[in-house]
């Protein structure tokens, strides 16, 4: 049975990388999916604004809707402070093991939660089963038409306080526009756009920070 792209990346990875070290699986993922096969990870252009936004927000608690192959979990958790920590909701199970293990071979699995499974099913168990009390930081780069119906949920399930940021990937490439007329024209949110590329092409994209309000 031949093997799928994901596990091509993640072999790739396990051969070139240094284990341990995230940045050397960040750079060696880029690698192979700008001179080999395209994959839709975040990459290294948004990656920078992804970093950024981290960094500036600097979550206790964070939440990644779409893990696919951890390179984000990877890139978010190489940067969480001591006793922060990164969920990242996956459903696809071949997609989750082979994150699983990106994010192992990294060395930041003590700082990520991998939980399987919808987010319809995972959002309202948050509170209760993960113990969350409120997300500062939530990065959504899963199904873009799941983007305004978790976004509500995560409202409904009172997962957000004044000051979370929430940032989405693909608001041009392949699109959110939903999602952009939703969060743009709600009061409880404050939007800022950051224009970008589509990871490992000439394409334009971008990405969109969202302040809830409280
Ligand atoms: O379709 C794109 N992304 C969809 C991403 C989908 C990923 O999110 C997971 N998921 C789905 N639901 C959940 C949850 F959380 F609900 F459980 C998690 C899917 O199994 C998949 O791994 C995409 C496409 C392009 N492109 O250029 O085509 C570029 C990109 O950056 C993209 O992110
Ligand atoms: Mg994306």
């Amino acid at each position: 049975m031949n093997q799928s792209k994901e596990q091509r990346i993640l072999n790739f990875v396990l051969q070139n990388a240094v284990r341990g070290d995230p940045c050397s699986v960040l750079e060696t993922i880029d690698k192979y999916c700008s001179q080999k096969e395209w994959a839709m990870n975040v990459g290294d252009e948004k990656g920078l604004i992804l970093d950024k936004t981290v960094e500036e927000v600097n979550p206790s608690v964070a939440l990644e809707l779409g893990t696919y192959c951890g390179y984000s979990a990877v890139r978010i958790a190489r940067l969480l402070k001591a006793g922060a920590h990164l969920l990242t909701v996956e459903f696809n199970p071949e997609f989750a093991a082979i994150a699983k293990q990106m994010i192992e071979f990294a060395g930041v699995q003590d700082k990520v939660k991998l939980l399987e499974g919808p987010s319809e099913e995972i959002i309202p168990q948050l509170k209760k089963k993960y113990e969350v009390d409120t997300l500062d930081f939530v990065f959504l780069d899963h199904w873009k038409d799941k983007y305004t119906p978790d976004t509500i949920l995560l409202q409904e399930c009172n997962l957000l306080r004044k000051g979370s940021v929430l940032l989405a990937d693909n608001i041009i490439v392949p699109g959110a526009p939903e999602f952009l007329n939703y969060i743009r024209n709600n009061p409880r949110f404050q939007c800022t756009n950051y224009p970008s590329h589509l990871e490992y092409m000439k394409v334009e994209d971008a990405m969109e920070k969202a302040v809830f309000l409280g």
